[in-house]
């Protein structure tokens, strides 16, 4: 069943039911072309959009899914009022196209998206669906393990309604290779994880890529589609000093300092900011972070605080990876950023 009576105009078909979605499939199977796939909430931006140009150059075609799912949302979190921008949606995916070589040749050929899967909520979950873990019936999916440190200690079963609605997508779409964004790190890993745990073949764990942060040119800031919960003032002097926290962080990793140092540095950062930006006659911007940690990305474990670059890359080896995190509020918004300290090709992120 589908709650949509009318579509906006689209050159992109767009497929609202699992069945009709799957008609269509079955013709790319018997045709033996490849699918890109790229999960989304929808509001599209320039890092959605990298993620479609990433699949565009290595797929036959390339499949977008639209869902605001409400399994990872929390009761009191944004569910309602989460950014929902269809008509747009649908016009930035009909505007990109990508010019690739015939493989074996030196004909060039121009790949637009395939198709957009919106299924509707009943569609997703036919047995019902409540933000209240304790009301829920029917399957869900858990990662055990990896689904409570990081992002998973301020929203304790995000990563549940995840792994569930992204199982169920990858049932749907069938891709043969899909992308997520680097600036969800621990949800790109955990997905693979469980791509490999469940012995997936579509897509299998090799084909679940990840793609570098898409920033904001001129502050840095990670796009994301809640950035436009932000005012133009919090956008541009407040947002933006989450990154720059985790640079200093970075840097004095580099230069030998330890955890706990490092971290102390970018808390500084953002409380400096706050300071200066609350100093004069400005509506003030309340700013609270929520953490700044590095994790092992193997076991998303926490570091010790007394942990150098030099001990941490002498257990193991020369680029040795770390995430570096973080979430903070700005105002109404929360933000999550990251970088990957050592070789981010390490974790299959390949810009
Ligand atoms: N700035 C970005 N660069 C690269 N990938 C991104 C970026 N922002 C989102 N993505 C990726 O796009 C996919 C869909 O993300 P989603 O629709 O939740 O958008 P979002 O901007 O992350 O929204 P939100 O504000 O809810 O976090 C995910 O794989 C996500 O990691
Ligand atoms: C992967 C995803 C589409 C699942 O709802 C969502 O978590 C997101 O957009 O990052
Ligand atoms: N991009 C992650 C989706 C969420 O925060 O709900």
């Amino acid at each position: 069943m589908s709650t949509f009576t009318e579509l906006p105009p689209s050159s992109v078909p767009v497929f609202t039911t699992l069945a009709s979605y799957r008609e269509w499939r079955q013709n790319v199977f018997d045709q033996k072309k490849s699918v890109g796939f790229v999960a989304t909430m929808g509001a599209l931006h320039e890092g959605h959009l990298s993620l479609v140009r990433k699949s565009l150059a290595a797929n036959d075609l390339t499949v977008l899914s639209i869902f605001v799912n409400p399994a990872q949302f929390a009761p009191h979190e944004d569910l309602t009022t989460y950014p929902r921008t269809l008509p747009r949606d649908l016009e930035l995916l009909s505007s990109i196209s990508l010019s690739v070589l015939v493989p074996g040749t030196v004909e060039e050929i121009v790949r637009t998206p395939s198709a957009v899967f919106l299924p509707s909520v009943p569609e997703m979950y036919p047995s019902g669906i409540s933000q209240d873990v304790s009301e829920q019936k029917g399957t869900f999916v858990e990662v055990r393990g990896y689904g409570h440190q990081m992002e998973g200690k301020s929203r304790p079963n995000f990563f549940r309604g995840v792994a569930t609605v992204v199982t169920k997508l990858f049932n749907a779409v069938e891709p043969t290779r899909t992308y997520f964004g680097q600036k969800d790190i621990q949800q790109a890993l955990l997905l693979r994880r469980m791509t490999r745990d469940t012995l997936l073949s579509h897509p299998s764990p090799e084909n679940l890529h990840i793609v570098p942060t898409a920033r904001d040119p001129v502050t840095s800031l990670a796009l994301s589609s809640r950035n436009t919960y932000l005012t133009p003032r919090e956008r541009e002097l407040a947002a933006p000093a989450l990154y720059a926290a985790l640079m200093v962080a970075q840097s004095a990793w580099s230069s030998g300092d330890n955890i706990d140092t490092c971290i102390q540095r970018a808390r500084q950062v953002i409380s400096e900011t706050e300071t200066r930006l609350n100093s004069g006659q400005h509506e003030k911007i309340d700013m609270k972070l929520d953490y700044i940690e590095m994790n092992d990305p193997e076991t998303f474990n926490l570091l010790s605080g007394v942990t150098t670059k030099a001990q941490w890359e002498a257990e193991k080896d020369e680029g040795r990876a770390v995430v570096l995190s973080g979430a903070m509020w700005v105002g109404k918004t929360r933000l999550i950023d990251n970088v990957i300290l050592g070789d981010p090709r390490r974790l299959g992120i390949v810009d």
